[in-house]
């Protein structure tokens, strides 16, 4: 069987995503895509040299009798409201990241599916799917270095447009690190602090550049996370996990170490679609499989949820300069793990 998909929003990373559904992947097909800028998506399908229908309305593609399971991948702001007509049509929706602009998005998006009475939302956290983060939990998960204590994290850019404010530093950009390390210590966040360093020249007056974010967990363990979306020199993801018998750090991606020109050096990624593009990959195919065997499995509208719980206390911290609780509800049975 064939799942027919239709995309809403076909920027950069619709696109990305449309080729990888066709090309790449088994078990499905674009059918039909939207997008505000409809002559744009018209051009994009055309350049990817895919047929499907074009609409400008979202909730078209959504209730179009053609497609099965639906690919949000519209401006964040816009994620709630396609994600809620998704499950409306009783659809599987992935919806790429943010699940919504706040904890109270997110829970109505959660409310609907539990009312539904199965999950049909996978988030597009595609971090737990990268082989990197699958090792580095798998070194805590057996115990290597011992108990964690403390992580040092970082999440740069190396430019963004002059639309991006101080906010999307937490909702665009920390929110995947908002899920990864959850993920990845099993824990939840307790409190969140937000520093601003001297900010670097390259960014404008909206945007507070860069941040560092400094979290309590439920078990004690401090983490902190640097975001630096104009740092000029690439695309960087760093993560060490120092724990009581040892250090644990996210591996690079592979690249050709050269000696040339009396130095010695390896490449660095500038483009966030290369960084985690087999993870992109293996979380899209994991939704199509899910999608069409109809039980998703992915990560949930309560993950989605429970980053922007943190999210919230972000945003809070950020406007206080305080040390701001995060406060995470009870898990429903409904998402037990
Ligand atoms: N998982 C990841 O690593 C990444 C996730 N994203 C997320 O994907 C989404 C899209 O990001 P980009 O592709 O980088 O942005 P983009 O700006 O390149 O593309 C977004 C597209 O959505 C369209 N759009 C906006 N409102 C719409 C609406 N109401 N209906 C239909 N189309 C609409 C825009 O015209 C644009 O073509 C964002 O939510 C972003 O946070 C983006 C990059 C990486
Ligand atoms: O999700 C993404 C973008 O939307 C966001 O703007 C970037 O900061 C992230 O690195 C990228 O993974």
């Amino acid at each position: 069987m064939t799942l027919k998909l239709g995309v809403i929003g076909a920027g950069a990373i619709g696109q990305d995503h449309i080729r990888r559904c066709n090309n790449v992947l088994q078990g499905a097909k674009v059918v039909a895509v939207s997008d505000i800028n409809v002559e744009g998506a018209r051009a994009a399908l055309q350049r990817l040299n895919i047929e499907a229908e074009v609409y400008q309305d979202g909730h078209q593609v959504i209730n179009s009798p053609d497609v099965d399971a639906i690919l949000v991948t519209s401006w964040d702001p816009t994620h709630e409201e396609f994600t809620l007509a998704a499950i409306a049509a009783g659809k599987p929706v992935f919806c790429e990241k943010p699940l919504a602009m706040s904890a109270d998005g997110c829970r109505r998006i959660v409310d609907a599916e539990i009312k539904h009475g199965k999950r049909l939302v996978q988030v597009g956290f595609m971090r737990p799917y990268d082989a990197g983060y699958r090792a580095l939990k798998k070194v805590i998960t057996d115990g290597e270095i011992g108990e964690p204590l403390m992580l040092h994290c970082a999440h740069r850019n190396q430019s963004v447009g002059e639309n991006y404010t101080t906010d999307m530093a937490i909702t665009n950009t920390l929110i995947h690190e908002l899920d990864v390390l959850r993920w990845l210590t099993e824990d939840d966040y307790k409190s969140v602090q937000v520093v601003f360093p001297r900010s670097t020249s390259k960014t404008h007056a909206k945007l507070k550049d860069p941040q560092i974010v400094l979290f309590e967990t439920q078990k004690g363990i401090r983490i902190d996370v640097e975001i630096f979306v104009n740092c000029a020199y690439g695309y960087d993801i760093q993560c060490e996990v120092v724990g009581e018998e040892g250090i644990a750090k996210l591996p690079e991606p592979s690249a050709i170490q050269m000696r040339k020109n009396a130095r010695l050096g390896n490449a660095l990624l500038t483009d966030w679609k290369d960084r985690f593009i087999e993870a992109y990959d293996v979380e899209l195919q994991a939704f199509i499989n899910d999608a069409t065997a109809g039980t998703l499995s992915g990560p949930s509208a309560w993950d989605g949820f429970a980053a922007s719980v943190a999210a919230d206390a972000c945003h809070k911290a950020q406007e206080s300069g305080a040390i701001e609780a995060v406060t995470m509800p009870a898990r429903p049975d409904f998402y037990a793990k």
